[in-house]
């Protein structure tokens, strides 16, 4: 355990509060915080096989965020903050509609007579689950289109039942441009996902090849497999929530243990695919993020025109647990009502995901998977509920 327990992280300034008594004479830990990563020198393709000063620099910064939190601050990634905005506002509009309007593009489960898919649509307050508790919060899901999706349709024949994931995205009415806002949006931040990946192919490459391998990484070996990547893109509406603030406590186990169902925005888990990119509004303390030694929680509080940037599951897999996805959590006890948009760039869905054989030597580990496609996968979530 540790002996001093009682700091509050900011990301702006990183600095532990203690009482002037406890200052005194107290040497003071080195304070975690995430790294701001300039992803610029990742936004051109590649012409030749050699990396520039610039991107080998990014590369390390994107190895050490990854392998020490497996998540970071991205700037410089070529989105305007005013369409950052829009898409934010669009959100907050959104929600504040009556729930019968919301209700409107409900999921649904998959096989039914209302034609959902078990995973496209709106979810009201409570409906989302994670490690068997509700989550106060409520969102509607969109993912990559099928390419087949009009001849499936015309096949369907007005049955409307549909296979998990199968089905097409439902679009609010209201608010009316929300649909081609977001629509453009996926086409700008599916530009971002390929260069953060690229940058990780490269981070992997300048780290792992020429150690002691005989293999090597190539460094565009995730490009490949997230050039048809079936995103998803999540729009989360979190109300403040109205109990109590638990014992104050830096202790993951500890403050998860003592809050009911009631209490969680969005429970601890980790992103299960491969690279999150999350825009939020700016409500402080929402986001936390377990660090590295297990107990304490930092708060990722959202930098301006920055996208908080984290690793999952599949990224894991990939270099055999080199990179670490984190488990990280939501608990708005902030002002008002928060909302977020999470796109997750995910491998195609054909992809086949496995240790990387270099990552595996480099790792000193037998493999963590024997491997599967990313559909198989991703179809395994949502037929559990995303557990
Ligand atoms: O809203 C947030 O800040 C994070 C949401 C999240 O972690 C998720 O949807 O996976
Ligand atoms: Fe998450």
């Amino acid at each position: 355990m540790h002996s001093i327990h009682k700091y509050t992280f900011t990301l702006q300034h990183n600095t532990p509060i203690l009482n002037d008594k406890k200052k005194e004479g107290l040497r003071m830990p080195s304070t975690p915080s995430l790294p701001i990563i300039d992803i610029s020198p990742f936004r051109i393709t590649p012409t030749n096989s050699t990396f520039t000063p610039s991107q080998i620099q990014t590369a390390h910064q994107i190895n050490s965020a990854c392998t020490t939190h497996g998540f970071f601050y991205l700037t410089h990634h070529g989105i305007p903050d005013s369409k950052l905005a829009q898409v934010l506002t669009l959100a907050r509009e959104f929600f504040a509609l009556p729930l019968e309007d919301k209700l409107k593009i409900s999921r649904h489960d998959a096989g039914g007579p209302e034609g959902g898919d078990g995973a496209r649509g709106y979810q009201a307050i409570g409906e989302n689950v994670t490690g068997g508790r509700r989550d106060m919060h409520e969102a509607v899901d969109w993912y990559r289109e099928w390419d087949d999706v009009a001849t499936r349709e015309k096949e369907d024949k007005g049955k409307r039942t549909c296979e998990p994931l199968k089905g097409t995205n439902l679009w609010p009415e209201e608010p009316s441009d929300l649909k081609g806002v977001y629509e453009e949006y996926v086409e700008e931040v599916l530009k971002v996902g390929e260069a953060v990946v690229r940058a990780m192919g490269a981070a992997l490459a300048l780290s792992v090849n020429g150690k002691e391998n005989d293999e090597a990484v190539d460094s565009e070996v995730f490009v490949k497999s997230t050039d048809k990547s079936f995103w998803v893109m999540r729009m989360i509406g979190y109300p403040k929530l109205e109990t109590s603030s638990p014992a104050s406590s830096s202790s993951a186990n500890s403050a998860v243990d003592s809050l009911s169902d009631a209490e969680m925005s969005c429970g601890e888990h980790t992103d299960y695919g491969c690279v999150t990119l999350l825009l939020a509004d700016p409500t402080p303390g929402a986001l936390q993020v377990l660090h590295k030694d297990g107990t304490t929680w930092l708060n990722a509080d959202p930098i301006p025109g920055a996208f908080v940037v984290n690793i999952g599951d599949m990224m894991e897999r990939w270099t055999n647990g080199l990179w670490k996805s984190t488990k990280h959590r939501v608990i708005h006890r902030g002002d008002g009502f928060r909302v977020s948009v999470p796109f997750f760039y995910e491998p195609n869905f054909d992809a086949i995901i496995k240790p990387l054989e270099a990552c595996v030597k480099r790792s000193g580990k037998d493999p963590i998977h024997e491997g599967s496609t990313y559909g198989e996968h991703l179809l395994g979530k949502v037929l559990n509920n995303f557990y």
